[in-house]
């Protein structure tokens, strides 16, 4: 069973990936990205897509136009796990 993040782990995995920061009002990590235009943002989200189904973890977002903006949280946790972590660095490495 995955468990939360304690804030010491946090401080020092969050240290790892300086373009996300801890959500408000939710316990998980978000980073808001922006590409040339919809068709970009939308190659972006199908490639989040498959990194997704394959760690059977997967993003809680949102996509206007050319704006994708992803939380991170885990939901068999409850709040921010390794699980994110991960995730986020899987992303941040497209
Ligand atoms: C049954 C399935 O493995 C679980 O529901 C997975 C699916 N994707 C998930 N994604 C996220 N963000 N959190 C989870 O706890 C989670 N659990």
């Amino acid at each position: 069973m995955v468990k939360k993040l304690a804030d010491a782990e946090r401080a020092a995995h969050l240290a790892d990936l300086p373009a996300w920061k801890l959500a408000e009002g939710r316990d998980g990590i978000t980073r808001s990205f922006r590409f040339k235009d919809f068709s970009q943002a939308f190659g972006f989200m199908s490639r989040v897509a498959l990194l997704a189904e394959k760690a059977d973890h997967h993003p809680e977002w949102s996509n206007v136009w050319n704006r994708v903006d992803i939380l991170l949280t885990t939901h068999d946790a409850g709040g921010l796990s390794m699980r994110d972590i991960e995730m986020a660095k899987a992303i941040d490495a497209l």
